[in-house]
């Protein structure tokens, strides 16, 4: 079973009125992995669609998505899929992909019809492609991995790149996770934006009860919203993004835009965040 939510983009100003229920309708998304489903969602955000798809044991082919409005998904399209379950297998283009808990997968453009399958909990990110870059399954060993921050500022953590110009050539779609050492609880602090590129965030690895306090907005004009496990939220290109977790957690990043220059970023000081 396939279902698609559209969420259309929204400015600053509007952003500004919202209470939370509104911010949370504009920005966050739950209930993304369920047994036996594949849910999408896609955003008026640089068009990228993301969602989960849950074999369960047994077999699930993404195919059609109407909103992309071409015969199959992948025809104008790429995706990176991040497994955050046991090991499955994903088929697409002729090629069988065992993919473990960790792996990322990328599929070029013109990979035709994706059948995702097994113990798998697959994390889905597709965005515009103008070319077709070669698909591959990038391992977690393969991953560049820079090292950030530090225990006493609570943000002691690990970037593991997969679809990033020096692992693996994309279009547009730059993708990893986070992890962090033990006590460090903070992301993305201090907080950048990046105007040119939109960001989705998927918390995961995040005890039932515990929760990712996700901070949002124009620096000037911050707010929050409480992230549970496998949530995610849509960052628009305008807003900061950064969170503190009650509890030990990881998180998957993912952006499509203008660049695929990670580094392109515009540092947000600290006496300016309101
Ligand atoms: O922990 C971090 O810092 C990040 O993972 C940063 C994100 O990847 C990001 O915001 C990149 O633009
Ligand atoms: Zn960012």
């Amino acid at each position: 079973m396939l279902t698609v939510e559209t969420r259309h983009a929204i400015d600053p100003a509007t952003a500004k009125g919202l209470d939370t229920a509104g911010l949370r309708s504009h920005f966050h998304a739950d209930g993304l992995f369920a047994d036996g489903e594949i849910r999408l969602v896609y955003t008026h955000y640089d068009r990228l669609v993301l969602g989960g798809a849950v074999p369960a044991g047994g077999s699930l082919v993404l195919d059609h998505v109407k909103e992309c409005g071409t015969p199959s998904i992948l025809d104008r399209r790429e995706m990176g899929i991040l497994n955050i379950g046991e090991s499955g297998t994903v088929s697409a283009g002729g090629t069988d992909y065992t993919v473990n808990k960790g792996d990322v997968l990328y599929l070029g453009m013109g990979s035709g019809p994706v059948t995702l399958s097994g113990g798998g909990r697959f994390y889905i990110l597709s965005a515009p492609a103008h070319r077709s870059c070669p698909s591959r399954l990038i391992r977690i060993e393969d991953a560049r991995r820079v090292e950030m921050g530090s225990a006493e500022t609570s943000n002691e953590r690990v970037i593991l790149q997969f679809l990033h110009p020096e692992v693996a050539e994309s279009c547009q779609l730059l993708m990893g996770y986070t992890q962090f050492a033990p006590g460090s609880v903070w992301n993305t602090m201090p907080a950048h934006l990046h105007d040119r590129r939109m960001e989705a965030y998927l918390y995961f690895e995040l005890d039932a009860d515990q929760r990712v306090f996700h901070f949002m907005g124009q620096p000037d004009e911050t707010r929050h919203l409480v992230m549970a496990n496998e949530d995610v939220v849509i960052s628009p290109p305008w807003s900061i993004h950064c969170g503190a977790g009650t509890g030990a957690y990881t998180f998957c990043w993912a952006m499509a835009g203008d660049n695929v220059d990670f580094t392109d970023m515009d540092m947000v000081a600290m006496g300016d965040l309101r």
